[in-house]
């Protein structure tokens, strides 16, 4: 098969536009399809492939919800005898299992980018979507030669491949994907009770545990419909911890067994992109809440040399100044404190 084969994306939604997207501008001949005539008028408008001509697919990218995933799949199988088929569906297991139904798991290998958002549809669709992601490869009953085909895509994608099992696959994601989906969602539901002034209270914490709360409904019931084994697993893990603390007859030495846990394995969390993992040090300045202070503060940073790899704001509501944190090299730390002192700036920490 060719470096770039002829490649064809079923689902302009979020996933497939970004796929159509990222490949194109690697330089891919993509065409792209949808059920949906207005998704798919949007990703041909938005250049994340054109119609699906005459000349059949070489590959064909299968990216629609998880419980359609087999069937579809199982479809390109068969309308496309030549191709070879992958897909993105966040559980992999019964994608497989459809494959070798009907007797062409030769043809298939599945695959799992290891990143999204929290919105769907194709207008949300980002061509560096993937960018220094894991992209989980599963080969399944396919040669050698299909994963590398399959991989090419994810390099293509600038991911990090990682090659695995489809049910190891699926018990993983449901510890480091799919129940903390549901704990977020918990921890966001939990609010209920609060009026509007008390959720003002909430600072950044708040904000980190239920940033995926937003997440639409159906696809996260279609993946625990089908990874319902492993994500009860994991709740199971989550509720007897929750049980120890609430059940204990002090509270306070339960917590601190389990923050103590919580420690050591969130240092096991991979940096910032969730890829490669660095070590940056943050430097947190009092910022007024003003217009072009963060300008003015960036500005200042970069005088001195300061690459800045990432940035985040802690803004609470009527507060007339915000923590700005730049995170930068451990190296590059002491000379930019020096510098935004210099410049007037208050740093809180460093
Ligand atoms: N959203 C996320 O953060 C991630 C999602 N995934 C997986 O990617 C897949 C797609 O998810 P999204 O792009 O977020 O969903 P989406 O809802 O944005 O897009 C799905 C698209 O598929 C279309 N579609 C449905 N059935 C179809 C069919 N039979 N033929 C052609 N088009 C069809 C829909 O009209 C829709 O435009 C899912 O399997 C999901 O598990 C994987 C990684 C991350
Ligand atoms: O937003 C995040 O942090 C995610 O983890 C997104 C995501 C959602 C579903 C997947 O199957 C993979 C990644």
């Amino acid at each position: 098969m060719d470096a770039t084969p002829r490649t064809h994306i079923i689902g302009a939604g979020l996933i497939g536009a970004s796929i159509g997207l990222g490949l194109r501008a690697a330089g891919w001949t993509t065409t792209i399809a949808d059920v949906s005539a207005n998704a798919e008028r949007l990703a041909w408008d938005i250049g994340a492939g054109m119609p699906l001509g005459d000349d059949a697919p070489e590959l064909v990218i299968v990216a629609v919800r998880p419980s359609d995933t087999g069937d579809v799949v199982a479809k390109a199988l068969a309308t496309w005898p030549g191709a070879l088929v992958t897909d993105v569906a966040s559980v992999k297991a019964p994608v497989l299992d459809a494959a070798r139904a009907v007797g062409a798991a030769d043809r298939y290998v599945g695959s799992h980018p290891m990143s999204g958002r929290e919105v769907s549809g194709g207008l949300a669709a980002q061509s560096d979507l993937f960018s220094a992601r894991p992209w989980v490869i599963c080969q399944g009953e396919a040669p050698r030669s299909a994963v590398a085909v399959v991989a090419s895509v994810a390099q293509a994608l600038e991911s990090d491949v990682v090659e695995m099992e489809a049910s190891a696959h699926d018990a993983a994601v449901a510890r480091v994907s799919h129940a903390p989906q549901v704990v977020a969602s918990a921890a966001a539901a939990a609010l209920g009770p609060l009026g509007a002034d008390d959720v003002a209270l909430a600072g950044q914490g708040l904000r980190d545990v239920t940033r995926i709360a937003g997440s639409p409904p159906a696809m996260w019931a279609d993946i625990a419909r089908l990874n319902r084994h492993a994500i009860v697993a994991t709740l199971d893990h989550i509720i007897g911890d929750l049980e120890d603390v609430r059940e204990a007859d002090d509270i306070g030495e339960a917590l601190t067994d389990l923050i103590a846990r919580g420690n050591l394995e969130v240092a096991r969390i991979p940096g910032k992109h969730g890829g490669r993992t660095r070590e940056w040090r943050g430097v947190t300045v009092i910022v007024p809440d003003t217009p072009g202070q963060l300008v003015r503060l960036l500005t200042d940073a970069a005088s001195v040399g300061a690459n800045v790899e990432d940035l985040s704001i802690e803004h609470s509501p009527r507060q007339p100044v915000g923590l700005t944190t730049l995170y930068v090299e451990p190296a590059s730390a002491p000379p930019l404190v020096e510098a935004l002192e210099r410049a007037g700036w208050t740093v809180a920490a460093s």
